[in-house]
């Protein structure tokens, strides 16, 4: 039991894993041990979607639309390992990312000299439930990606299970074409061992405005024979149901993509691949609101390894968002969100929900795709072009430098307790 903790961590692991055990149903009566938490939130892992920028590019340059749909299945597939499993290879296991405040922002940008700039913006839209929106485009290639996603979480038999809620857009200017990406079922395995990592379930689709449908499938160690991380994308022409490509391996090794029985290409995304790194402001000159200046004090805790300044650092950002809220509902006004906004429904997604539905059903068989409620993401949430033309053209300079304040106040008149972390956050 938790071979990679010693002394007192090993202690404290197993009463989290007994705790699991006996779980009753109620994830706020569980807590995490301290050293499980990662300083880094998750609002920032909306960059997940394009460490690979000129994969993300490369559909746009496509003027076939059967190899452009397969293009975006590849730059898909290419983006699992940085979401799923990047932190695990790099810290040696999956850590409880900080739970973003709301209107918390990650901002930044990649640049590339073949892709251009790709610009990240990522905002926590809400707080309860918790919901992170991006928008991140690249406008030299007419690219751009739009999407919000929240989770929810169970606990059975030692795992963590976690269902993603929200979709994600990517959108290809020059060809008018849009796709709509649902995200992965997920568990975390490893608890006994005390090196959670994260495993995909299930399946996701994508489905594009130009008529090509790709089913992707995921599967673990326990399956027959099977390896850990595997992945079997079949990509298909809506007209006639014809299966035009599959792609097969292991989402976190090499892939092999093959049209019928003749195998066409090789790929990974790891060394041979490397990702590019995403440049973000100094901390001095990023605005309150954004994460890695909020959660300064937060992080340099974890980094010192002082589990009690952690606690009491975490909670006067936690406390200062409860008295934000409270005012806000005395005075009755909402957050400004400051570059996306909620509405009931897209006819965009819908017209490609119907879709893929419809294709689902009547040539594959399958249970037909249907959105997730909008209630359980707080709305359906876009990237408002509006709101980010008013930021950047200095419109809402006003607005924005308040809202800074605001959030800094709150945060330097509330007290800090050194409690114990919720596992999964909610209140
Ligand atoms: C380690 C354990 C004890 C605590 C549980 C942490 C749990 C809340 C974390 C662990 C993995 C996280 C996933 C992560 O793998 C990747 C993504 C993709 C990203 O686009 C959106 C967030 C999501 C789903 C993370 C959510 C929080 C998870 C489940």
């Amino acid at each position: 039991m938790a071979a990679a903790l010693t002394g007192s961590a090993k202690s404290t692991w197993a009463s989290f894993l007994k705790s699991i055990a006996s779980f009753n149903g109620d994830l706020a009566s569980m807590t995490a041990p301290p050293f499980i938490l990662s300083k880094t939130s998750l609002v920032e892992y909306s960059a997940y979607w394009t460490e690979h920028p000129k994969l993300f590019v490369a559909p746009a340059k496509e003027a076939d639309p059967e190899k452009r749909a397969l293009l975006v299945l590849k730059w898909f597939l290419s983006t699992l390992k940085q979401q799923y499993s990047s932190r695990s290879e790099k810290l040696g296991s999956e850590k409880k990312p900080l739970n973003p405040f709301l209107g918390e922002l990650f901002l930044g940008h990649w640049d590339d000299e073949e892709a251009g700039r790709t610009e990240l913006i990522s905002e926590q839209v809400s707080h309860h439930p918790p919901v992170t929106a991006y928008s991140i485009f690249n406008e030299k290639h007419g690219v751009k990606l739009q999407g919000y996603n929240g989770q929810k979480a169970g606990f059975a038999s030692m795992t963590i299970n976690v269902k993603q809620v929200g979709v994600a857009r990517l959108r290809l200017e020059k060809w008018d074409e849009e796709y709509l990406i649902t995200l992965p079922a997920l568990h975390i395995e490893g608890l006994v061992y005390g090196s959670p990592f994260v495993e995909l379930e299930k399946s996701t689709i994508i489905q594009s405005s130009t008529g090509f449908f790709a089913k992707i499938e995921y599967a673990g160690k326990g399956w027959v024979g099977g390896k850990s991380n595997s992945v079997t994308a079949e990509l298909y022409d809506n007209k006639n149901g014809k299966l035009l490509y599959t792609i097969s391996g292991q989402w976190t090794k090499e892939l092999v993509v093959k049209q019928g029985k003749t195998e066409i290409e090789r790929f990974e995304h790891g060394d041979k691949n490397p990702t590019t790194a995403l440049s973000i402001k100094p901390i001095e000159e990023q605005d309150p609101l954004e994460s890695r200046r909020a959660w300064a004090k937060v992080g340099a805790a974890i980094d010192k390894g002082d589990y009690e300044e952690t606690g009491i650092e975490k909670s006067k950002i936690e406390n200062a968002q409860r008295d934000l809220r409270k005012k806000e509902k005395e005075e009755g006004t909402t957050w400004e969100r400051r570059y996306f906004s909620a509405v009931d429904q897209v006819e965009a997604i819908d017209a490609l929900v119907d879709r893929a539905g419809k294709f689902m059903k009547g040539v594959l068989g399958l249970t037909p795709l249907c959105m997730d409620e909008p209630a359980k993401t707080n709305g359906v949430w876009v990237f408002d072009t509006k709101k980010y033309d008013d930021v950047i053209s200095g419109r809402k300079a006003e607005e924005v430098k308040r809202a800074g304040e605001i959030v800094l106040e709150a945060t330097e008149h509330a007290t800090g307790t050194a409690e114990a972390q919720p596992l999964v956050d909610r209140e």
